[in-house]
């Protein structure tokens, strides 16, 4: 099964790019840009990666991406990512980055810009593997800063292909954000935003109404409330759904515990995702491998789910057109 998973064209659709660090990376960006880590091995860093809930991994995500400091870095990291990716059998991969977490440090947003796109042109020569760019907003900053930083990413706007919103959930709803997302709108770049994550269902149900975004990332709350489900299944609301991530961050106690199915039963139109492997475990392959073992979907569930995402994927039509073909094949 394994190698049919692998030959299924996947499309990533919720991957934070900075939570693709691996470990041996991480040191060597350390020492190239003399920053001291506050573990001395691989080992030790691997080990340090045993979360209670959202928070707990925040707090080591934003450390480990304090070694990314220039534009070389950020092609490292999404080239090393893009290489995993391809072995994977992913087709088309959706980056999502938090320019607020790397200008508080001083770096400035020609660096991960200028660096993701390097390497997304050189993914699509070398393994043609295609690409979007979604730049983030943190949610427990303020709704200001993100405006102001929307605006001073004006180089790039013509680049970028959605808004995204993440970080710490609880407590920090949606709706204080709609300003930027509608910014965003205006100039034709769409929406999406974590939520029913950690936080609760209404903050799926404020995403979608008052930001107005075009798919949830995680979104297995929606649950919870079976109204929101009756209308996520009639507008065919794409939810980014990442199993082994829920698993690290307690979202479930384990997989086999997971909502997956009873989401797919409710007719939502659900996708795969990674979110930040080199912290959760695994990356895509692992994850549908997962989803095999743990559900024990067959390989009709699996083209379902990978269909989803291509028809969810910020690509062209005639890409798209394409991947559904070669899909049709390995079905
Ligand atoms: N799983 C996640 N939820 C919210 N914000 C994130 N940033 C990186 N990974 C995240
Ligand atoms: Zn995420």
């Amino acid at each position: 099964m394994t190698d049919w998973l692998r030959a299924l064209p996947k499309a990533e659709l919720h991957l934070h790019i900075e939570g693709t660090l691996e470990p041996e990376l991480m040191f060597a960006l350390a020492e190239r840009n003399s920053v001291t880590l506050p573990h001395d091995s691989v080992e030790a860093v691997r080990a340090a990666y045993d979360f209670e809930d959202l928070p707990s991994f925040l707090g080591l995500y934003y450390q480990g991406m304090g070694v990314l400091h220039t534009q070389d870095d950020f092609y490292d990291l999404a080239m090393a990512y893009f290489a995993r990716a391809h072995e994977d059998g992913v087709v088309h991969v959706e980056l999502s980055f938090d320019p607020q977490a790397h200008l508080v440090r001083g770096v400035p947003l020609e660096a991960p810009f200028e660096g993701l796109l390097a390497a997304c042109r050189d993914a699509e020569s070398r393994y043609a593997i295609s690409s979007a760019l979604i730049m983030s907003f943190l949610r427990d900053r303020d709704s200001a800063e993100a405006l102001e930083v929307f605006e001073q990413a004006t180089p790039w706007h013509a680049m970028i292909d959605a808004v995204g919103l993440d970080s710490a959930e609880r407590d920090n709803p949606p709706g204080r954000f709609a300003e930027v997302f509608a910014r965003a709108r205006e100039m034709g770049i769409p929406g999406v935003a974590h939520a029913g994550e950690e936080g609760p269902a209404a903050y799926i149900r404020e995403a979608w109404e008052v930001l107005e975004v075009c798919r949830i990332d995680h979104g297995v709350r929606c649950l919870e409330d079976p109204e929101l489900v009756a209308r996520l299944r009639e507008a065919r609301v794409p939810l980014t759904v990442c199993p082994l991530s829920n698993v690290k961050l307690k979202v479930t106690d384990t997989l086999a515990e997971h909502p997956l199915p009873a989401l797919r039963e409710a007719g939502l139109n659900v996708t795969l995702n990674s979110d930040d492997p080199a912290y959760f475990g695994g990356g895509m392959l692992d994850n549908y491998a997962a989803c095999h073992t743990a559900f024990d979907w067959t390989r009709d569930d699996f083209i379902d789910v990978t269909r989803n995402a291509l028809q969810a994927a910020f690509m062209a039509e005639e890409r798209r057109e394409a991947l559904l073909e070669k899909l049709r094949g390995v079905a």
